[in-house]
């Protein structure tokens, strides 16, 4: 498969600047698709968080990387502005104190993926490095803007460097399963788990893709789907509950899914329903690999237990209220280390009981 086929896959995140210094961010509206492939523009961190809890930006890489771009928009477009007509040195600890105030509210916007809050902390970071060195409000927000592109180009390299490692562990034509959207859509560019299908696919590994179509969202059947169609690699959609029949007729070589986060242990969060394809691929005898980015990992967190587990709306499960029904609705679950085949990272293949 020629790289040209990646030409017609859009960057799911971007942030940009005007010629007058004003920022942007511009994302794929992943609610629209597969209907219509929408590039949306906001020079709003407010809309950046809207478009994050809403899941018109979703995936824990895409995350991390808007969620460092909407502190940017407030930074460069907000913070910076004003304060510098009052002087930079009495106006810097104002502008701290904001970009602490926004920094939490982007990190709680969702609270399972731990992308979204490493993105914002490492600019936090910056920021005080930035200042302590004497740098105007301004001057941190031009800062601020240069990490982002930093780590847009760093999202992308990691997600090339563990599809090829993740490539190396499948058979030649191979039949994969995956859960939820672990691709372009989910990243900035390229894809964990699908970056090992691409990687593989490019060498003709690739027979076909099962995408469960991940209830109640629908992230597989929106949207993985939709990406490998525009790849060109075959895909069967199926529900979420014939990955068991599929795998009963030995139609699944290897099943690759992503993470959210990645505990220190090696349990693995990820979309909910993760948990019962792991089992699934245990009592089949099926290689269960994981593929994330080292920024998925959270060592300070040592069990799978002690990961928060977003609950969404009920209405996404049922969209009409019933009468003495409740709803529960958690959007991840944790698939304990044992059941983990290797982790893959940028970094290469591992047993999980290596993470930490
Ligand atoms: C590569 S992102 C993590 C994924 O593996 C993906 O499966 C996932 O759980 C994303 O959840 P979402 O709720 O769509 O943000």
């Amino acid at each position: 498969m020629a790289d040209a086929r990646f030409d017609r896959l859009p960057r799911t995140v971007e942030l940009v600047r005007d010629g007058d210094g004003h920022a942007g961010f511009a994302y794929v509206d992943q609610r629209l698709l597969p209907a219509r492939l929408h590039i949306a523009r906001t020079g709003d961190w407010r809309a950046v968080v809207e478009a994050i809890k809403t899941l018109a930006v979703r995936g824990a890489p895409a995350l991390g990387a808007a969620g460092a771009a909407a502190m940017t928009l407030w930074a460069c477009n907000e913070g910076a502005v004003p304060l510098q007509a009052g002087g930079c040195c009495e106006m810097r600890p104002r502008f701290f104190e904001a970009l602490g105030r926004i920094a939490d509210e982007v990190a709680d916007a969702r609270p399972t993926a731990v992308n979204l809050a490493w993105g914002v902390r490492r600019l936090e970071r910056l920021a005080r490095v930035r200042a302590d060195e004497g740098a105007s409000p301004s001057d941190i927000a031009d800062a601020l803007f240069a990490e982002v592109k930093r780590m847009e180009v760093e999202d992308e390299a990691a997600n090339r460097a563990l599809g090829v490692h993740g490539a190396a562990l499948l058979p030649s034509n191979a039949r994969v399963l995956t859960h939820c959207n672990a691709g372009s859509l989910a990243t900035v560019f390229f894809g964990t788990a699908l970056g090992v299908v691409y990687t593989a696919a490019a060498r003709g590994g690739i027979e076909r893709v099962y995408a469960d179509e991940t209830r109640p969202v629908g992230q597989g059947a929106r949207l993985t789907a939709w990406e490998l169609s525009r790849i060109g690699v075959p895909c069967t959609l199926i529900c979420d509950n014939m990955a068991a029949s599929l795998m009963a007729r030995s139609q699944v070589d290897a099943v690759v899914v992503g993470a959210d986060r990645i505990a220190a242990n090696g349990d693995t969060a990820n979309k909910i329903g993760t948990y019962g394809v792991a089992v699934l691929a245990r009592h089949h005898g099926i290689p269960f690999y994981v593929a994330a980015p080292e920024s998925t990992i959270d060592r300070s967190i040592p069990t799978g237990a002690d990961i928060p587990i977003e609950e969404r709306d009920p209405a996404e499960v049922l969209p009409a209220p019933i009468t003495g029904v409740d709803v529960w609705n958690p959007a991840f679950d944790v698939t304990p280390a044992g059941f983990i085949t290797r982790i893959i990272t940028e970094r290469g293949a591992f047993d999980p009981s290596e993470v930490a």
